[in-house]
Order: structure tokens, then C-alpha cells, then sequence
């Protein structure tokens, strides 16, 4: 009677879980993250128990041939949800059912050659594994694609190693004494029962918890970011440097301002179309030329700042040096133009500041750089007015470029976009 009850409850807890899961999959649109798999897995669990209330103990029947198929493609169908979860592009109905077709013809076989308790042993020993497999997928992950999730995963695969060492048991108990070890009011399967009923009760409010942590991350991160570009705007910038400034011992920053010279320009003789792809360009070299670790961003129109931690004056000089030199040496496609586009940067450098407050500071400093740069004639990177900072004068051009300030910004056939005054 207490089993029953038990099993009961399961299986309303996954059917209701099951409609949760489905509903938050509906919301969540384009990018579902495995919720209708987990629907479906618990679903066909529930469907399970219930087709084993109405059996009321092992028997050889459709019914039962079926709940032990529901029951095996339930984790399957988990497991193919977290691959999703993770971004794997995991399919869903081919697998299922193809292990499900498999599965009845292997049913029929073992009961015809080796009897009903061998059917109900195979189903527990192929649980077994299956929940073994979570595990080490879970194992595996919280060393490469679940590193974020480290505490989820690792109460994970305990709770889930669990179940598989039940089903290992039951496993052994069914080969020792036969099918009287499937008792539903044994000690044996009250303790399953009561384990399942806990997790199926502990589990999906588990992952609705991960997807929330997943969605607010990817929330912070847009807010972080510039859409265009996928660099960093202002906040992010401040964010990801505060974390910075609280590690232990923190080396001071410097800041590099970049602007696109005679922009306008661009904008207006090929269109702000044009104008766009230019600035993805730019947001190209700066985040491949700077180093790993070092923050890169967009700040406005066609501002970018690259803010480098851990570096000297002199490595400062030498990225904004690469920087400078790798946007006017390539030349960007540009649709509807018939020869590739060139620009160039103004870079002000900052001098180094060693806290999240003093951003504002560095950006001020880094931008009255950057005016005097391009006063004096643009394409060029300007240092900061004080006598602490110490370029290696054999690390990049800290001096102004050949170009003449009156030079403009050129297509790569050489005729010029503008004339400045
Ligand atoms: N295509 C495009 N243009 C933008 C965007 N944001 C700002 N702009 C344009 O960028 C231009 C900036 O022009 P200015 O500030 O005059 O600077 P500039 O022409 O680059 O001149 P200098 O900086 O003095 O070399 C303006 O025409 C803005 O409309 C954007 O997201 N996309």
C-alpha cells in the first residue's frame, strides 16, 4: 500500500514536471536549451510508473514490454536534453526510437530464450549503465564544457550515481532470488521508491535553477556588450576591470583610445552600411591583436578602447603599435564599392591607474591624447603628458607616422575620401 502510494506521487511529480518543462520550453522560443527533451523524458517516466501501477507486479504483456521501454528511453532522453543544455545539437526522436525498436526486440528475445526474470534483470542492468554513463558525462563536463556549473554538476552525478547503484543492486538482487526481489512492498524496493520519489521531487526544480543561472548569465552578457561588435561597452568594461582590481595584487592598467580617422567621411560618400562594416573590421583587428586577457571595447560611435592589464609602458607601446599599424595595413571589403576600403586609427594612451574609479580618469587622460593626436595630424599614437611614463623607444612608433596631418584616409586604389582642412 505504502509503495503504491509512493509510486504514485512519482508518477504525479513527473507528469507535472513534465508540463513545466514543456511550458518553459514554449517561452523560451529559439533557443530551448533541452527543456522539451526534459519534458519528454519526464513524461515517458511518468507514463512508466503508471503502466506499473496498473501491472501491479512482473508480468509478460505489452504493457509491460512497454513500460520497460518508457522507463529506458526516459534517461535517454535526458541525456540528449543536457547535450542541448550544453549546446550540442543533439537529436531527439531518431535515437529514441531506434533504441525503443531495439528494445522490444530484445525483450522478446530474452524472455523467449532466457525467461522473465533475465527481461527484468536486463532492464535493471541496462539502467545501471545508463545512469553510469550520466555520470562520467557529468564528471567529464565539470572539467571542460560544465566548468561554470561546478557545484550543480558535482550534486548532479552524486544524485544521479545514486540510482545507478540502486539499479545495480536490483540488478544482482534479481539474479540472486528471481522475480520475488521486484516485491513492491520489499525493504528493498520501498528504499528505491522513496529515493526516486526524492530526486524526481529534487531534480527539476535543479534544472529550472540552471536554466535561470543560464539565462541571467547571457542577460549580464548582453548588457556587457555592444550588439554591433560584440566588444565590450562601457559597463562591461567596468565590470569585467573590477573583477581585475579584486585579485590579489593587481598590476596597474592602461587604457588605449582609438577613434577612426575622418569617419564621417566613410559614412558619407558609401553609406552608413558601409560605415558599419568598416567599424566590425576595426573591432576585428583590436580584439585580434590584443592580448589574452587584456579588455577590449567600443565606447561609441567609432570609439574603441583596449584597456591592457598586467603590462608595462612599454608593452603598452608595442599593442598600440600592432593595433595601429594592423588597421592601416588591411584593407576591408566593403559591398558595393568597387576596390576594399582602407582606414586608420588616432590611438591616446593612458597613464596607468589602478582602480575601477579611476577609469573615468584614465579615459579623460587617454582622450585628451587622443586630441592632441589628432591635431597633430592623425594616424598616430599619443602619449600621456607626464614624466612617469616610460615607453622602450625601441617598442613601436610612440613618435608621430609619416603622414602628413593634412593626409586622409585612403581606398586601397589610392584615391582619397577626404581632404582635411
Ligand atoms: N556607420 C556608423 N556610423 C556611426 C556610428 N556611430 C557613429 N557614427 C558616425 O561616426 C561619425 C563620427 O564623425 P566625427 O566625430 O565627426 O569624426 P571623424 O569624421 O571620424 O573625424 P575625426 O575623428 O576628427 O578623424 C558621425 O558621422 C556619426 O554619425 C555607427 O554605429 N555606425
Amino acid at each position: 500500500m505504502v509503495a503504491t502510494i509512493l509510486v504514485g506521487m512519482l508518477c504525479a511529480h513527473l507528469l507535472c514536471f513534465a508540463l513545466m518543462f514543456l511550458l518553459i520550453s514554449k517561452r523560451l522560443q529559439g533557443k530551448r536549451m533541452g527543456m522539451d527533451f526534459f519534458a519528454l523524458g519526464s513524461l515517458l517516466l511518468g507514463f512508466a510508473y503508471v503502466l506499473q501501477l496498473a501491472e501491479g507486479g512482473p508480468a509478460w504483456s505489452v504493457m509491460s514490454v512497454v513500460n520497460h521501454t518508457l522507463t529506458l528511453a526516459a534517461p535517454i532522453a535526458y541525456w540528449l536534453g543536457s547535450m542541448r543544455f550544453f549546446g550540442y545539437a543533439a537529436p531527439l526522436w531518431r535515437p529514441l526510437i531506434a533504441f525503443s525498436v531495439v528494445y522490444v526486440l530484445a525483450q522478446v528475445l530474452v524472455q523467449w530464450s532466457l525467461g522473465q526474470a533475465a527481461r527484468y534483470a536486463m532492464l535493471a542492468g541496462i539502467s545501471s549503465l545508463l545512469f553510469l554513463g550520466m555520470t562520467l558525462t557529468i564528471i567529464y563536463g565539470v572539467r571542460t564544457f560544465a566548468k561554470d556549473l561546478y557545484a550543480e554538476m558535482v550534486i548532479f552525478a552524486l544524485l544521479i550515481s545514486g540510482i545507478c547503484v540502486l539499479n545495480a543492486m536490483k540488478f544482482m538482487k534479481i539474479l540472486d532470488g528471481g522475480l520475488e526481489a521486484l516485491d513492491m512492498d520489499s525493504s528493498f524496493q520501498m528504499a528505491f521508491y522513496i529515493y526516486m520519489s526524492s530526486l524526481a521531487t529534487v531534480i527539476p526544480p535543479s534544472i529550472v535553477w540552471l536554466v535561470l543561472r543560464r539565462l541571467t548569465d547571457d542577460l549580464r552578457d548582453m548588457a556587457g556588450r555592444d550588439p554591433m561588435t560584440q566588444l565590450l561597452n562601457r559597463r562591461g568594461l567596468s565590470e569585467a576591470l573590477k573583477v581585475f582590481f579584486n585579485t590579489r595584487n593587481p598590476a596597474p592598467a592602461h587604457l588605449l583610445l582609438m577613434d577612426v580617422d575622418h569617419f564621417k567621411h566613410i559614412n558619407d560618400t558609401y553609406g552608413h552600411q558601409a560605415g558599419d562594416t568598416v567599424l566590425c573590421h576595426v573591432a576585428d583587428v583590436v580584439r585580434n591583436t590584443a592580448r589574452h586577457g587584456d579588455l577590449t571595447g567600443r565606447i561609441g560611435g567609432e570609439e574603441f578602447v583596449v584597456i591592457c592589464l598586467d603590462t608595462d609602458s612599454a608593452g603598452v607601446m608595442r599593442l598600440a603599435e600592432r593595433v595601429r599599424a594592423g588597421i592601416e595595413e588591411q584593407a576591408i571589403d566593403v559591398a558595393g564599392t568597387q576596390h576594399p576600403l582602407r582606414c586608420t586609427v588616432t590611438i591616446g594612451v593612458s597613464r596607468p591607474f589602478a582602480s575601477t574609479q579611476a577609469l573615468e580618469g584614465a579615459m579623460r587622460d587617454a582622450d585628451a591624447a587622443l586630441y592632441r593626436g589628432k591635431e597633430a595630424g592623425r594616424n598616430r599614437i599619443e602619449l600621456p603628458r607626464t614624466p612617469h611614463f616610460h615607453p622602450d623607444p625601441h617598442a613601436g612608433r610612440a613618435t608621430p607616422c609619416q603622414r602628413t596631418p593634412s593626409e586622409p584616409a585612403v581606398l586601397s586604389d589610392g584615391s582619397a575620401t577626404h581632404q582635411q582642412p
